[in-house]
């Protein structure tokens, strides 16, 4: 399946998972819109990637995803700059167990806004052609984390909104795939977050033994993640698709038992 020409929107795209996600698309052809918070990160992220690819094959626009009025004018402003919209990653996530209300509305509050904002654009009910969302879990969410209760929370919340939105999708024939990715550690500026106390609060006194089940379960660099969403969106066949991604297994899928009679 090519992507060539498809239009893609990554929230949290100017770093880590979301900037190698968004590298991968435009090395396919896909024009692609970076959401993120950051101003001088998305700013320095594009400025390389027009370096890389060309000028008018991505833009950034600053926006926080717990804002819902942004996030909404930011799906608009993607459309009118690109004419359509075909993939939508909701991958923007925090580690907060200090402000874990906030952590709820970014990493859950937001993934589901953001899968309603992406129907609206890309749903058959409301007359549009069809497309492809990712949305962003954890392994925490299979392993829960001890030393981040809300964290886990809200990646084992992405993976049950995504699997009933799936089944929503197909039975409404929204012509919309609806997949989710789990993976273990990754370098990124997030992983590091879990030493400091501002992020962690009472849980940073488990720092050593989260940075232990590091060593026992190894590190993911963000490119692995992006092979994974990449192969998500190519294989038209997943549909409510629970993606994990570890060092001991690589890129895999969970399965579960059906639902007995
Ligand atoms: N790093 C890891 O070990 C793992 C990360 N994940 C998930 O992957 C996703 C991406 O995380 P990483 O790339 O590791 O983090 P990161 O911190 O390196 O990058 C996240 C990006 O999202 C942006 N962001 C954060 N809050 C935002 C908001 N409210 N609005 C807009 N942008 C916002 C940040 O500015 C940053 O550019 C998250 O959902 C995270 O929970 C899942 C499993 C493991
Ligand atoms: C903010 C830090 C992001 C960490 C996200 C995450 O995935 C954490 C998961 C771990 C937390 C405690 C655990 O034990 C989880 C282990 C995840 C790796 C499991 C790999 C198992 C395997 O390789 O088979």
């Amino acid at each position: 399946m090519s992507l060539n020409g498809m239009v893609a929107l990554v929230t949290g795209g100017a770093q880590g998972i979301g900037r190698a996600v968004v590298h991968s698309l435009m090395q396919s052809s896909v024009k692609v819109a970076i959401l993120d918070m950051n101003q001088s990160c998305g700013e320095k992220c594009k400025e390389e990637l027009d370096l890389e690819f060309g000028e008018g094959n991505c833009t950034f626009a600053v926006c926080d995803v717990s804002n819902g009025d942004a996030l909404r004018d930011a799906f608009q402003r993607t459309v009118d700059t690109f004419g359509q919209l075909d993939i939508v990653i909701n991958n923007a996530g925090i580690n907060n167990e200090k402000n874990w209300g906030k952590t709820i509305e970014v990493n859950l509050t937001s993934v589901i806004r953001g899968t309603y904002l992406a129907l609206e654009h890309m749903s058959r009910e409301h007359g549009k052609g069809g497309g492809i969302i990712i949305n962003v879990s954890s392994m925490a969410a299979f392993f829960h984390s001890p030393h981040q209760p809300v964290y886990t929370a809200t990646k084992h919340g992405v993976i049950g909104f995504t699997r009933a939105m799936a089944d929503a999708s197909a039975e409404g024939n929204y012509g919309v795939r609806i997949n989710v990715v789990c993976p273990a550690f990754v370098n990124t500026a997030l992983l590091r977050s879990v030493e400091r106390e501002d992020n962690m609060g009472k849980f940073v006194k488990f720092k050593d033994d989260f940075k232990s089940r590091m060593d026992k379960f190894g590190i993911l660099e963000p490119s692995l993640i992006a092979e994974g969403m990449i192969r998500l969106i190519k294989d038209t066949s997943l549909n409510g698709a629970v993606m994990k991604i570890t060092s001991s297994k690589g890129i895999h899928f969970h399965t579960y038992e059906p639902m007995s009679a």
